[in-house]
C-alpha cells in the first residue's frame, strides 16, 4: 500500500560532514595542547580551561547525532483523502492563555478563530480555551468570537483564504478586485474590527457592560467576585457542535467551542501550563474525548489550514503510524528583531536538529504546535498489539448543563490529589519545561514522534523582542532540562535522548 508520507534526506550533508570533521580534529588538537602543556603555576586556571573544553567538546559530539543526517517529511494529503475521504478522527484543540493584560484577548481570539477555521469537518473539531487568568474579559471575548465565527468560517471556506487568523489575514491581504468578493470582504472586515474594538475597550475599562452580561448564563460565574487566584471551576460550552441548531450563517455545523478556567485556590499549587493542560485533558474527556489532541500557545495562530490533515498522514500511515505518539510542528515567529540578534528564529533547531533526531525516535515535544495521541499523553505504554480506535469520541451530548457540571468536577484543585496526574498521566509537573520532559517520558514508554515542517508554516507566533525577555526564556529552558527533573528511569531508559534534550534546550 502506498505510504501516506515520505522521508527525504536534506542536501548538503557531505559538505557538513567535511566541516564537522575539521571541527572534530580542531577539538582534538586543543585537547592535545592542553594535555601536553601543563603549566607549573596557575594550575587552577588550567584545570578550569580543561574542564570547559572537555564539556563543550562532549556537548558538540553529542549534538552531532542530531545534525549528522537531518531529514524532511512530506505528507500526502491527496492519498489520505483518497483512502479515508471525510471518515477522519475527531480532534480536540487546546489553547492556553494566562493573563488578559500581557496576552490581549483580541489576539487570543484571532488564534481561536484560525483554529476553528481549519479545513476539517467542523463536527469533528473541538476547540477548548483554558484561561488561567480566570477572567470575565477573556470569557466575554470568547463569547463574541462564537458569534463572529458564524461569519468568519463560511468566508474562509468560500474564498479558501490563508492564513485564517482574521488579524493576520486582514493585515496581509489586498482588497479583492471582484466587486462581490470585495463587498463581502469589507463586510467581514468591518464586523471583525467592531468586535475587536468592543473586546479591547472592555479590557481597557476592566469590565464587561451590564447589558451584555445578561446575554449568556456564563457571565454569572463572576457574580461572586471570582479573581484570578481564587475562584471556582468554570466550564462553559459556548458552541455545542452536536447541537443541530448551532450553525453558521450558511447553515453548516460549527466546531464545538468551550471555555474553561480550572479552579484556583491560594493554598493549592496550580502547576502553570502543565496544570492547565491536564485539566483540559480531563474536561475534554467528558465533552468530546477525541483520540487526537492538539495544543498551541495563545499567541500562535494557525497559518496553514491543512495542518490537521497533514498530521493525520503520519498517525494513519499503515506501516509506522501505530508507533507515533506525537507529531510536532516547528515554532515560527513573525516578529523577528532586525538581523535576528537574539537568535529567536531558532533556525538550527527548526531546520536541522528537530528533523535530525529520527535515530533517537523523533523530535522533542516543544509545548506548542503539537498533535498528540490522547492515549500516549495519558500514560499508555507502547505495545505492538495496541490498536487505536480512531472512531472514538463523544457523538451525542447528554445535555449541556449536566456535561458542564461533570466537567467542572474534573477541574477542581483537589481532583489530582493522590493520583498519578502530573507524573505518569498527562503533562509532568515541577519542571519549567514541562513539554520537553513530558516528551522524553513518552519516548521512554516506547513511542516515537515525527517532525513536520511544511513549506507553508503551520503556526506563527510572537517571539521575545527584548534582551530581558530573551534571557528569561532561555534561563527557564536551560534550567528546565537539568538532571534533577528527569527520573533515573528516564535518564537510563534513553540516555542519549536525555542528553540531547538537555543540550538542545540549554545551549541556544
Ligand atoms: O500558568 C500558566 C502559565 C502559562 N500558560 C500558557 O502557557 C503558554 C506558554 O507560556 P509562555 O509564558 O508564553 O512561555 P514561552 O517561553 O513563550 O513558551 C515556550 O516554552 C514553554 C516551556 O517550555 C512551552 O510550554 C511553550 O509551549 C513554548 O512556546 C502561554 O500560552 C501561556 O498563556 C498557562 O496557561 N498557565
Ligand atoms: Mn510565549
Amino acid at each position: 500500500m502506498e505510504r501516506l508520507f515520505a522521508t527525504e534526506k536534506l542536501g548538503g550533508r557531505a559538505l557538513y560532514k567535511l566541516h564537522a570533521t575539521t571541527l572534530f580534529v580542531g577539538i582534538c588538537l586543543v585537547l592535545c595542547y592542553r594535555a601536553t602543556h601543563v603549566p607549573a603555576a596557575g594550575r587552577a586556571a588550567w584545570l578550569g580551561m580543561l574542564a570547559a573544553e572537555l564539556w563543550f567538546g562532549f556537548y558538540w559530539v553529542i549534538t552531532q547525532s542530531a545534525r549528522w543526517c537531518p531529514s524532511r517529511r512530506c505528507a500526502f494529503k491527496d492519498r489520505l483523502a483518497a483512502r479515508y475521504g471525510e471518515r477522519l478522527p475527531c480532534v480536540d484543540i487546546f489553547v492556553c492563555t494566562a493573563d488578559p493584560q500581557s496576552e490581549p484577548p483580541s489576539l487570543v481570539m484571532a488564534t481561536v478563530l484560525s483554529l476553528m477555521a481549519y479545513n476539517y469537518p467542523p463536527e469533528k473539531l473541538n476547540v477548548y480555551l483554558s484561561d488561567d487568568g480566570g477572567s470575565i474579559l477573556t470569557f466575554y471575548a470568547l463569547w463574541e468570537t462564537s458569534a463572529f465565527a458564524k461569519h468568519w468560517l463560511p468566508f474562509c471556506r468560500r474564498y479558501k483564504i490563508e492564513p485564517r487568523s482574521p488579524a493576520a489575514y486582514f493585515a496581509q491581504s489586498d482588497k479583492p478586485s471582484d466587486p462581490r468578493a470585495l463587498e463581502e470582504w469589507s463586510f467581514v472586515k468591518g464586523l471583525y474590527e467592531e468586535m475587536t474594538e468592543r473586546i479591547d475597550s472592555a479590557v481597557r475599562s476592566g469590565k464587561v457592560p451590564e447589558q451584555i452580561r445578561v446575554n449568556h448564563k456564563g457571565f454569572s460565574e463572576w457574580n461572586t467576585g471570582a479573581n484570578s487566584k481564587d475562584h471556582q471551576p468554570i466550564v462553559q460550552i459556548l458552541i455545542d457542535g452536536k447541537d443541530r441548531d448551532a450553525v453558521d450563517n450558511e447553515g453548516n455545523v460549527l466546531p464545538t467551542l468551550v471555555y474553561m478556567a480550572r479552579e484556583k485556590r491560594p493554598q493549592y499549587h496550580h502547576n502553570f501550563k502543565a496544570g492547565a493542560m491536564n485539566a483540559l485533558i480531563r474536561v475534554s474527556s467528558v465533552i468530546s474525548n477525541s483520540p487526537i489532541i492538539m495544543n498551541v500557545d495563545c499567541d500562535m495562530y494557525s497559518n496553514n489550514s491543512d495542518s490537521i490533515r497533514e498530521a493525520l498522514c503520519f498517525f494513519l500511515d499503515e506501516e509506522t503510524g501505530h508507533k507515533i505518539a506525537f507529531v510536532q510542528y516547528p515554532q515560527n515567529y513573525n516578529n523577528m528583531t532586525k538581523n535576528n540578534i537574539y537568535g529567536n528564529s531558532l533556525n538550527v533547531i527548526n531546520k536541522v536538529e528537530m528533523g535530525g533526531m529520527d535515530t533517537w525516535g523523533g523530535p522533542l515535544y516543544i509545548g506548542t504546535g503539537c498533535f498528540h495521541r490522547r492515549e500516549a499523553l495519558c500514560g499508555r505504554t507502547f505495545t505492538k498489539d495496541y490498536k487505536e480506535d480512531w472512531d472514538r469520541g463523544i457523538k451525542t451530548q447528554q445535555g449541556i448543563d449536566l456535561t458542564e457540571e461533570k466537567a467542572k468536577s474534573l477541574a477542581t484543585c483537589t481532583y489530582e490529589l493522590n493520583t498519578q496526574w502530573g507524573n505518569e498521566i498527562g503533562l509532568k509537573y515541577g519542571c519549567p519545561v514541562e513539554d520537553v520532559i513530558t516528551g522524553l517520558a513518552i519516548h521512554c514508554r516506547g513511542w516515537n514522534s515525527v517532525y513536520n515542517d511544511p513549506p507553508r508554516a503551520a503556526f506563527v507566533g510572537v517571539a521575545p523582542t527584548t534582551m530581558a525577555q530573551t534571557i528569561l526564556q532561555h534561563k527557564r529552558w536551560s534550567e528546565g532540562c537539568h538532571i534533577k527533573w528527569a527520573t533515573p528511569s528516564m535518564v537510563c531508559g534513553h540516555p542519549t535522548r536525555y542528553l540531547l534534550c538537555t543540550m538542545l534546550s540549554s545551549l541556544h
